[in-house]
C-alpha cells in the first residue's frame, strides 16, 4: 500500500479494497463482486444503484460483515473484518454498524419497542435505558404511537420504519440499508432519507442501495454497479442540495 493511499483512506468509516465475492464452482460460478473498491468517511451518504443482479445487495452484506469475501479486504474504522472472531465481528456489527434489512427481519415475538431496544440490550443498556433510547428512535421516524404493536399487527410499511428506527439507535457510525424506502409511501420514504441525511450531516455515514434515482438525490455520491463492478461513481446532491429540512416537513433535495 503507498502512502497516499494510506492518507485518502485515513478516517474512512468504511472501506473495500479490492473486494472480490465469488458464489458457486465451476460452470455454475457467479462474480458477484469484482476488485472494488470503496471508500466511506464519516458525513457522507452513498447511494449504490445498478441493475437485478449487478452486486448491490452482496456489496451491502459485505461492508456490514454478514458474509465474507473471496478475495481483497474489508475494514470498519480502520480494522479488518477479516481477522476478527466470531464474537469481536458480532460486535463490530452490534455497536458500529445499522443495518436495514431489505425484508425488516423483525422478530415477531417482540414488539416494535423491544425490536429496536434489541441491539442496546445486548450491549449490556439497562432495560429502562434501552427502551428510552428505542421511543426516541421511533420517534424519530414517526411511529413513536406503534411502541406497543407486534409485528404482525403493523402494515408492511410500519415494519420497514421500526427496521430503520432498530438501525438508527445507539449513535452507530454506519449505516446501511437495503431499499430502506420500498415498502413506504413516497411522502414517509422522503421523510425516512431527510432522518439517514440528518444523521449523515452530525457526522455518520451511509450506504444505501435504491432503485430510485429521486432517492438517490439525497446522496453525496452515487455508485453505479454492473455485473459486479463499479461502472461510474458521479457525486449526489446530498447536503448542498438540501436546506432546512425537517423529518416532517420534508420536499426532498432541490432538484
Ligand atoms: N448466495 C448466493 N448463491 C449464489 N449466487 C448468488 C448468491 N447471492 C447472490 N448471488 C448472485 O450474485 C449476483 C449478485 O446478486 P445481488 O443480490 O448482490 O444483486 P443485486 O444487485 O442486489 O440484485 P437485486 O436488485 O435484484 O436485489 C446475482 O447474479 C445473484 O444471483
Amino acid at each position: 500500500m503507498t502512502v497516499t493511499h494510506l492518507r485518502e483512506t485515513e478516517g474512512a468509516v468504511l472501506e473495500l479494497r479490492e473486494v472480490s465475492r465469488v458464489h458457486g464452482q465451476g460452470e455454475a460460478q457467479v462474480h458477484a463482486l469484482r476488485s472494488v473498491d470503496l471508500t466511506v468517511r464519516p458525513g457522507e451518504f452513498v447511494a449504490v444503484m445498478g441493475p437485478s443482479g449487478s452486486g448491490k445487495s452482496t456489496l451491502l452484506t459485505l461492508a456490514g460483515g454478514l458474509d465474507s469475501a473471496s478475495s481483497g479486504e474489508v475494514l470498519i474504522e480502520g480494522k479488518g473484518l477479516g481477522g476478527l472472531s466470531r464474537a469481536a465481528l458480532a460486535a463490530v456489527r452490534r455497536r458500529a454498524i445499522g443495518y436495514v434489512f431489505q425484508d425488516f427481519n423483525l422478530i415477531p415475538a417482540l414488539t416494535a419497542a423491544e425490536n429496536v431496544a434489541l441491539p442496546r440490550e445486548l450491549d449490556r443498556v439497562s432495560s429502562r435505558q434501552a427502551r428510552a433510547e428505542a421511543l426516541t428512535a421511533l420517534d424519530e421516524i414517526g411511529i413513536a404511537d406503534l411502541a406497543d404493536r407486534f409485528p404482525d399487527e403493523m402494515s408492511g410499511g410500519q415494519q420497514q420504519r421500526v427496521a430503520i428506527a432498530r438501525a438508527l439507535i445507539g449513535d452507530r457510525r454506519l449505516v446501511l440499508a437495503d431499499e430502506p424506502t420500498g415498502a413506504l409511501d413516497s411522502t414517509t420514504g422522503e421523510a425516512v432519507l431527510a432522518v439517514l441525511r440528518g444523521r449523515c450531516d452530525a457526522g455518520a455515514a451511509a450506504v444505501m442501495v435504491t432503485h430510485d434515482p429521486r432517492h438517490a438525490q439525497w446522496a453525496d455520491r452515487v455508485v453505479h454497479l454492473s455485473d459486479g463492478l463499479v461502472v461510474e461513481e458521479r457525486a449526489g446532491q446530498g447536503a448542498s442540495g438540501l436546506t432546512g429540512m425537517t423529518p416532517a416537513g420534508t420536499t426532498g433535495p432541490r432538484g
